[in-house]
């Protein structure tokens, strides 16, 4: 008797997931995915199509080769040579299992196969009788089950149970369905057929209106204890059931669904990233249990709510399917965050900030998000650093105002608008070969103190075309090397900034009553 709480998964990412356009996927990156659906604990592997060619024959024998815990299966038509194929790439693996499909429905009837009802069951029969002669098990699935007449469905499916299937698949090959009608299938099937207590049912739900998990759970809910699924939900057209749905909505509503699998939730995470990477599938940010974005908070209300209890907005733990601590519980720090969500960044640096300290880094936060979508850890440590250094309680440098007006083939002018330590405005402007040169010419003259750069970098912090420009320089006056670092949205702005940051420094530490901050490389 089948425990109907006990679900099997079929993962057919290496077979329907393959068909998705522009995935191919060579043997090698197939077995890879194989050995990780099985570290998954999917209890089928539907490894490929082997008549479909060559390469995909190797694939499925190296798979059924290699593969030990999980069975292993391949898809064949009504066809004797498919099938042989089959037989041939899977003879290798300890419980292989042939899976064989015919549509049922009139549209596929009458202009696909060009086959009456009779001829279906008939060719359907016959091919299940020819498996059996080859295999210990046979899933036959009535392609587009879902547009097919209920009783020539229960016709058929005794039909082939009696030849000796004994798993049966019932498709929603277009997914045109909605779950109560898919679940109205399954218990019609169950009551319908007489012989069906000699086989198990399967759903396999595509996503055509994006009611695929939400179909195959209906499936299991009346009376089918398998469920075929991909990972990430990559298929034809608009994909299958996504595994990852399926089985982290099983697992955190087991009070409304008692169900269990032998899915080891934690490789979840890994597998995801295993097929987007060899696939080049990439999973959509708020992609429901892997996206990027599918454990991350925004909003200011979120974010103050989640410190103070993450069950506030947060249904389902990160580590349960093994996204990492550092990538998960981000507090997405953006425009609509809020101070608490700040205070407790700043916190995970381990930096002290005073309270004023902390508006005035939280105030340039807030001005960086008008520039910068997506403001990352290192573009807040660099806000937090430069208000730990910051100079403005001394009397110090000011870049009002500048302007670079670069010609490839001539001189470039650059201007700049300063305040000087005695508070007084100056402006000058002069030429040179380049933009950085010449805005640092400008920069040296303008000065009373007389300078020389010694070393000058520029890289980018954070991730994204908008990242922060980071410019670190050493300058040497009056015999002393001094660092700075300035941090702009351009270039051209970080570089003039780390320049001024660095004379500054100088100017603090002839203020202060410490040591001198100079630093020597
Ligand atoms: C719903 C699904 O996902 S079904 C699986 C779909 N997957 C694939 O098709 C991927 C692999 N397919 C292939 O590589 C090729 O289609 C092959 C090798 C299988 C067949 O290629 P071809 O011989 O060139 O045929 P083609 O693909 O153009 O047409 C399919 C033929 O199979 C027939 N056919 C379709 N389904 C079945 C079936 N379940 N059993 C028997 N015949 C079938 C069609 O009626 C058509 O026959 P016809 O040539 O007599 O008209
Ligand atoms: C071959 C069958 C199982 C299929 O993929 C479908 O009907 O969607
Ligand atoms: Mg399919």
């Amino acid at each position: 008797m089948t425990d109907i709480t006990d679900i099997k998964i079929f993962d057919t990412t290496l077979r329907d997931g393959e068909q998705s356009p522009g995935v191919n996927l060579n043997k090698q990156e197939k077995l890879e995915i194989a050995k990780q659906l099985e570290r998954l604990g999917v209890d089928v592997i539907e490894a490929g199509f082997p008549a479909s060619s060559e390469g995909d024959f190797q694939a499925v024998k190296l798979i059924a080769d290699t593969i030990k815990k999980s069975s292993v299966t391949a898809l064949a038509r009504t066809k004797k040579h498919d099938i042989d194929r089959a037989y041939e790439a899977l003879k290798n693996t300890p419980s292989p299992r042939i899976h064989i499909f015919l549509a049922t429905s009139p549209i596929h009837r009458e202009f696909k196969l060009k086959m009456d009802k009779q001829q279906v069951i008939d060719t359907s029969v016959e091919m299940v009788k020819y498996s059996k002669t080859l295999f210990n098990e046979v899933e036959w699935s009535a392609e587009d089950a879902s547009r097919t007449e209920l009783p020539f469905l229960a016709e058929i499916i005794e039909a082939v149970i009696e030849a000796g299937a004994s798993i049966i698949n019932l498709p929603d090959t277009v997914g045109y369905t909605t779950p109560e009608e898919y679940g109205e299938m399954f218990r019609y099937v169950s009551e319908n057929v007489p012989n069906i207590n000699q086989a198990i049912l399967s759903t396999h739900c595509h996503n055509d209106l994006g009611m695929a998990v939400a179909n195959s759970i209906a499936g299991i809910e009346n009376g089918a204890t398998q469920i075929e699924c991909s990972i990430n939900g990559i298929g034809e057209r608009a994909g299958n059931a996504a595994l990852e749905e399926i089985a982290v909505a099983l697992h955190i509503r087991g009070d409304a669904y008692p169900y269990t699998t032998n899915l080891n939730l934690q490789e979840i995470k890994r597998s995801s990233d295993v097929v987007a990477k060899l696939t080049g599938m990439t999973v959509q940010p708020n992609k429901a249990i892997i996206g990027r974005n599918a454990y991350a908070h925004e909003s200011g209300i979120h974010q103050d709510g989640m410190l103070k209890n993450a069950e506030t907005y947060e249904i389902i733990s990160p580590a349960l399917v093994g996204v990492s601590a550092d990538s998960a519980n981000t507090l997405f720090l953006g425009k609509h965050s809020g101070r608490h969500a700040f205070k407790d960044k700043v916190k995970s640096f381990n930096v002290e900030l005073s309270d004023e300290e902390l508006s005035a880094a939280f105030k340039n936060f807030k001005a960086l998000t008008d520039h910068k979508k997506e403001v990352t850890d290192d573009d807040i440590y660099s806000i937090i650093m430069e208000i730990k250094t910051d100079a403005s309680n001394i009397e110090r440098y000011v870049l009002d105002n500048f302007y670079v007006n670069y010609e490839q083939d001539g001189q470039t002018k650059a201007h700049i608008d300063v305040v000087t330590p005695a508070g007084e405005p100056v402006s000058h402007e002069v030429t040179g070969s380049g933009s950085v040169e010449a805005l640092y010419k400008a920069i040296q003259e303008i000065l009373s103190e007389s300078t020389n750069l010694l070393d000058y970098q520029l890289s980018s912090v954070g991730g994204g075309k908008d990242a922060l420009a980071e410019s670190r320089v050493q300058i040497n006056i009056n015999g002393q090397k001094f660092s700075g670092r300035g941090t702009a949205q351009d270039v051209l702005a970080a570089s003039a900034n780390a320049y001024f940051n660095a004379v500054n420094r100088y100017l603090m530490s002839e203020h202060a009553t410490e040591p001198a901050i100079s630093v020597n490389a």
